[in-house]
């Protein structure tokens, strides 16, 4: 079995849980701006910064990491967004890490989670997201579509993560406005960028899609690397987590996007 789908059979276990309680959490700033605007007019490279502590590739990355800290730092060295794992036993994230970060920054924030169920997009809201993301390899073609339509409706954008060209043919099919491609084959846990590049050959083709390029981004040459075949951000967490200087890590990816910003619609 996969690790994606031991940890899509946790998720399932603990779904009714959520099913039987209301989301309360106390999130003050309720509206955030638009990271699908934000990302289309920017000029560099775009950096979603995640608070992860660890993961089932990489074990324990910063255990102890202060995740209002972490986000606050990130706000302060230019990220576009926020990514915060709310996995708890496999990544050890939680809501409560969610709703802190909801209640002290100001920029679009992304919960990151193994989405099978619509409760989870009214848990991601209510606990302050504004970006949810759905990982296509771990739903139907007739789920995707439907959780998009549920997200949007509800007001939030969405990540479409594929890996592959087939998964990408089945995101395209639902018209989002962002897709990221995520460089980790989450069946070997290999990382390659090539897989970005690979994929934007495709992508490049959609001028209202904005495109992500998701793990695996260590240095400027990195970021240079997935900019150049036609990202217009990047989805970044072990690196930056263990960073010692965590505002120059950031500034460093903010590398200019070789082609030009083109208008939102
Ligand atoms: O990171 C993992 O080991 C992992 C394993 C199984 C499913 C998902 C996983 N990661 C989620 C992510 O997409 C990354 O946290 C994110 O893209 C950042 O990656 P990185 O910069 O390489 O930490």
């Amino acid at each position: 079995m996969t690790i994606l789908q031991t940890i899509l059979d946790h998720k399932s276990t603990i779904l009714s849980s959520l099913l039987e309680n209301e989301p309360q959490f106390e999130v003050k700033r309720k509206t955030r701006p638009s990271l699908y605007n934000d990302l289309r007019k920017a000029e560099t490279l775009q950096i979603i910064s995640e608070m992860k502590r660890a993961s089932p590739s990489k074990g324990l990355i910063a255990e102890g990491a202060n995740p209002i800290e972490q986000a606050k730092t990130y706000e302060q060295a230019g990220a576009a967004c926020i990514s915060v794992l709310t996995e708890e036993k496999f990544f050890k994230g939680s809501f409560q890490d969610l709703v802190d970060i909801a209640n002290h920054v100001d920029i679009p924030i992304l919960n990151k989670d193994f989405i099978i169920h619509e409760v989870q997009i009214d848990y991601a809201k209510a606990a302050g997201a504004s970006v949810i993301l759905l990982i296509v390899a771990a739903l139907s073609d007739e789920k995707l579509k439907a959780f998009y339509t549920y997200a949007s409706m509800l007001g939030l954008d969405v990540l479409v993560e594929v890996h592959n060209e087939e998964e990408l043919d089945r995101a395209l099919a639902i018209h989002p406005k962002i897709i990221g491609v995520n460089n980790r084959d989450l069946k070997t846990f290999t990382v390659d960028l090539a897989q970005s590049e690979k994929l934007a050959n495709k992508l490049n083709d959609y001028d209202d899609i904005v495109f992500i390029s998701e793990s695996g981004i260590w240095n400027a040459e990195d970021a240079t690397r997935v900019a150049k075949a036609g990202a217009h951000g990047v989805l970044v967490g072990e690196s930056l987590m263990r960073s010692g200087d965590v505002g120059e890590a950031l500034t460093s990816l903010q590398v200019p996007l070789p082609f030009v910003a083109k208008e939102v619609k």
